[in-house]
């Protein structure tokens, strides 16, 4: 705001002559002019300051996307001393001394993981391993699918049965024919269809622990780390014996290999062939079988499905009319369901649906009538399910297409 001469003190009093305000005045002056140049040397300061951090800002921004491009180690830290912090790094075993920021050192403790770069840097803190294994792997020591709750796959059934819980139940049956159990079998096929079932039901009917690793939590940007989660993956199967290891979505780890040569892509390479190396050291496995999953076959690099590794393919389809009405069966065993329900009828209008589809139609038509206020689900509520889930998966696309 500008201040209007009625505002602004005089220098000096309104009787004063005209010689004395002059005089008053001209001081005045001298005083705004050196405050002025006063503050001119502090906004030429500032300035250089301001300066001198945007550059340093720009140094750390540069050298900050330096770090996240090169590949990262993992480390333990061992000591924190006045000299640095000593770590031990993962794989080769080999200690360091290095340097971290005050911030950084801060937060650091002993047994501390972290991801350090090229030169050894500390570059972050890492999650526990606990929770990295916790996220990546699942142990379920007895699944409670059985069998009788998969419909309308059959045939895959049965194969999985004889490739898998044969040689689990009567591997003497593989000796006496001189022949071995085929080492891992990959199940393919479009999502919820079954194959998480199927790997689980094989694991409650041997009585085997189900570990189930997913492929994609596999994908991580330290290097050693995806193969050594492999590696903790199969001794884990040796601990729990006999045991079923279920590998969801491989083509995240197993994919064809691509022109690219990032980092990133070297690091999936160098857990593939970790995987590959547990199952070709398979002999000596003993009573443990492996499944994997996937619902992009077509990207799979050739390698894993040579004899010995995953040599049993078995395609897992959209069940058909029969295989939906069996399903829809299964899901509504302990539901109340109307006498005007005609599953052969629903399962001819939804063509096309999955199995985990028709689960959630059963959940869906629940829903309607719980919000009916009625404990008997009709016709009429499956129908509504249908739609609405239908809807739901229009509006899903809609989403995606949006932010493609
Ligand atoms: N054939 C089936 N019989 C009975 N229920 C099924 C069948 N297929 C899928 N479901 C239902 O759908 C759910 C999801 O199925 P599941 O996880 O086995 O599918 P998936 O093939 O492994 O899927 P994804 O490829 O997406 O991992 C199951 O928990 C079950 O309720």
């Amino acid at each position: 705001m500008t201040d209007t001469v009625d505002e602004v003190d005089m220098p000096y009093d309104d009787d004063a002559s005209q010689q004395q305000k002059i005089e008053a005045l001209q001081e005045r002056l001298e005083v705004l002019e050196s405050q002025n140049e006063e503050m001119r040397d502090k906004l030429l300061d500032a300035n250089a300051e301001n300066n001198k951090y945007q550059q340093k800002l720009e140094r750390l921004t540069h050298e900050n996307k330096k770090l996240k491009q090169s590949p990262l180690f993992v480390a333990t830290v061992q000591e924190l001393s006045s000299d640095g912090v000593i770590i031990k790094q993962h794989g080769n075993n080999q200690e360091a001394l290095t340097e971290v920021t005050d911030e950084m050192r801060e937060d650091l403790e002993p047994d501390d993981r972290v991801a350090v770069n090229n030169s050894l840097s500390i570059v972050k803190q890492l999650d526990d391993e606990t929770d990295v294994r916790a996220r990546v792997m699942q142990v379920d020591q007895s699944p409670d699918v059985t069998f009788a709750d998969i419909g309308g796959i059959e045939e895959q059934m049965e194969e999985v049965r004889e490739t898998v819980e044969m040689p689990l139940k009567s591997p003497e049956m593989f000796e006496d024919v001189g022949i071995d159990p085929p080492s891992g079998v990959l199940l393919h096929g479009p999502p919820g269809t079954g194959k998480t079932m199927l790997a689980k039901a094989v694991a409650n009917e041997t009585d085997a622990t189900f570990i189930k690793m997913a492929g994609s939590e596999l994908v991580h940007k330290f290097i050693g780390e995806g193969a050594k989660l492999v590696r903790d993956l199969f001794e884990l199967a040796r601990q729990e014996e006999p045991a079923v290891v279920f590998i969801d979505e491989i083509d995240a780890i197993a994919a064809k290999r691509t022109e690219s040569k990032t980092s990133g892509d070297a690091e999936v390479q160098r857990t593939m062939m970790q995987l590959l190396s547990e199952m070709d050291g398979f002999d000596d496995r003993g009573d443990i079988r492996i499944i994997a999953a996937t619902n992009r076959f077509d990207m799979l690099d050739r390698a894993i499905l040579r004899p010995g590794r995953f040599d049993r393919l078995i395609e897992v389809p959209n069940p058909d009319k029969e295989g939906r009405e069996q399903i829809f069966k299964i899901h509504t065993r302990s539901m109340n369901v109307a006498d005007d329900v005609d599953f052969e009828a629903l399962a001819e209008e939804i063509t096309d649906a999955s199995g985990a589809d028709v689960k959630a139609i059963c959940t869906e038509a629940g829903m309607f009538a719980i919000r009916d206020d009625r404990t008997e689900v009709t016709m009429a509520d499956f129908h509504n399910a249908w739609e609405k889930i239908q809807q739901e998966d229009t509006d899903d696309e809609e989403v995606s297409r949006t932010f493609a």
